[in-house]
């Protein structure tokens, strides 16, 4: 059995009217008391399967959990139980035995939750949905962190109807996106007990360092993670699974700079947060531009929102980037202290992470990605591209056309079998968009030294989508050649983005030299630097573009 489900945090201001609007129609109350299992070795959360026995009001039950086919999608097996006893010989015979007589060390308690539920359907035009208003505490040995989510969970109908409920509480309550089950945060915060037990345990007058960064860690930015692609995947079908890698990224990031477990508690999110959140961004419109005719063109809403949160975002970005990098390292140079800090951006990352509008856009990019539609058909009857829409009837193969004026009516005849789809085609689409446009950022590349400012930073975004779409390609190509090509490329980005920081930071330093003349000793430092990093562009394109192909 699975279940279809998202869930959105409640921050503190919005719980009293999120409570009056459920308590509007009847809602049941139950209470929950969960005691989750793993082995010391954490073996079951490594397998992604969660295993509880839940009181529930007087009944018990037991319940295992796994990933299903999307982020919304989970599978599910439940048992009625007559006691707080975990039975491990109902899982024999299901899907799920393997990986469980793979378990070698001993099932223990590892957190527990106990929540208040409230439950309430409502209809949408595309089905019903179950809401669960939960508020309580997890808990693992002496840690604790309170729960306050609401889920929507599929009752009948289509995903969409999660959507259609979901929107109109996220804008009415400023929720937020959470896409963490109770029990990914049950692990992580018995790993953080397990670590602050360590760090006790060694003696030391460093202890409340070690302290920190363990607590730290809790929260720690979410960065890049591998894609794998099959060569049988259709391109939306690739496209989505890329674009849940992404969304995963930007919306963990967001929610700990919304301060989902934290506020007002502790600052968990930071500037790492924002840079992470922003590569997330960057990734996704790479994968945009990659499978540009492949899938249906993005909706214009998300592009529009893209831009402006990334925009948002990136004003905060340029900021800690002056603040963290640039300006420490005009200090170590010699500059005297400015007594004075730029501007800060219009809005903080924090509240744009947890706002309406960039919450919302993050609801509607998750609900396209779970179904990216593929390329309309051409208007000569050919799909575009990859795009093989799977419920479009299928081309003619005989078209019968005759007399002068021509026939009133064109019968069709639908051929028995679809001619077999060429098993590699994926691969060999990605290849020549990658091997496109590494040629002309090869080319713009070897002429470096006579691009002007807004080449050289079109130059810079062409090379970052080339490096995050060759990762979102890497498991259908040569992996031995990418190697050596990534690391020539990474390098172009290194000194590319240390230029771009330079750029900013100038014109920072411009704006302050009437009131402040050591900007004079910053600019200075900075025209000296940006000439040593051109040389090296210069240098890494030209290595850049006499690299083997990575293509073939
Ligand atoms: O009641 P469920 O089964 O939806 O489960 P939960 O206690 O909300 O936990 P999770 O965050 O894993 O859905």
């Amino acid at each position: 059995m699975s279940e279809q489900e998202l869930k959105l945090h409640v921050p503190a201001a919005s719980r009293p009217a999120v409570l009056r609007e459920i308590k509007q129609r009847e809602a049941t109350r139950i209470r929950l008391h969960a005691m989750y299992f793993d082995t010391p070795e954490r073996e079951l959360a490594r397998a992604r399967i969660a295993i509880r026995l839940r009181q529930e009001g007087r009944d018990w039950v037991q319940t295992l959990k796994m990933p299903g086919i999307n982020a919304i999608t989970r599978i599910e097996l439940n048992h009625p139980r007559p006691g707080p006893v975990l039975d491990l010989s109902v899982y024999a015979g299901t899907e799920v035995e393997a990986a469980l007589v793979a378990v070698k060390g001993e099932l223990g308690l590892r957190y527990e939750t106990d929540v208040q539920r409230l439950l309430r359907k409502v209809r949408t035009r595309y089905g019903t949905v179950e809401l669960a208003y939960d508020t309580g505490i997890l808990r693992a040995g002496a840690l604790e962190l309170p729960i306050s989510e609401l889920e929507f969970e599929l009752v009948s109908g289509r995903p969409a109807a999660i959507f259609a409920a979901a929107r109109g509480w996220q804008q009415r309550h400023a929720l937020v996106l959470d896409p963490r089950s109770k029990s990914e945060r049950g692990d992580a915060l018995a790993q953080l007990a397990q670590r602050l037990a360590d760090a006790d345990a060694i003696p030391g007058d460093d202890l409340e360092t070690r302290r920190a960064q363990a607590i730290a860690q809790f929260w720690a930015p979410r960065g890049a993670a591998a894609v794998k692609l099959r060569e049988d995947m259709t391109a939306p079908q690739a496209m989505a699974r890329i674009a849940a890698e992404c969304l995963d990224q930007i919306a963990r990031n967001a929610s700990v700079l919304a301060e989902v477990d934290t506020e007002d508690v502790y600052r968990a999110g930071n500037s790492e947060h924002v840079h992470q959140l922003r590569v997330g961004v960057r990734r996704l419109r790479s994968a945009w531009k990659l499978f540009d005719g492949w899938i249906a063109p993005i909706p214009a809403s998300l592009l529009e929102g893209v831009r402006t949160h990334f925009g948002a975002f990136g004003a905060n970005r340029d900021q800690d980037v002056l603040n963290e990098t640039v300006a420490p390292a005009l200090m170590r140079a010699g500059m005297p202290v400015i007594p004075m800090e730029a501007a800060p951006p219009e809005q903080d990352a924090r509240s744009i992470a947890g706002g309406k509008a960039f919450q919302g856009w993050l609801l509607d990019l998750l609900e396209w990605s779970l179904d990216v539609p593929a390329a309309p058909p051409a208007s000569d009857g050919q799909p575009v591209a990859n795009g093989t829409p799977s419920d479009a009837a299928p081309e003619p193969a005989i078209r019968l056309e005759g007399g002068v004026a021509g026939p009133s009516v064109r019968p069709t005849i639908i051929p028995m079998l679809a001619p077999e789809p060429d098993p590699q085609r994926l691969r060999k689409q990605l290849a020549r968009r990658l091997h496109r446009w590494h040629s002309k950022v090869a080319d713009q590349g070897t002429q470096f030294a006579a691009l002007d400012i807004p080449a050289r930073h079109e130059l810079r975004k062409r090379g970052k989508r080339l490096r995050y779409s060759l990762a979102f390609a890497e498991s259908l190509l040569p992996a031995a050649r990418l190697r050596g090509y990534r690391k020539l490329l990474s390098r172009v980005q290194d000194i590319l983005g240390e230029i771009n920081d330079l750029a900013v930071a100038k014109d920072y330093y411009e704006s302050c030299t009437a009131t402040h003349p050591q900007a004079w000793f910053a600019l200075g430092w900075i025209s000296a630097r940006l000439q040593e990093l051109a040389e090296d562009a210069q240098r890494a394109f030209d290595d850049l573009a006499a690299s083997k192909p990575f293509w073939k």
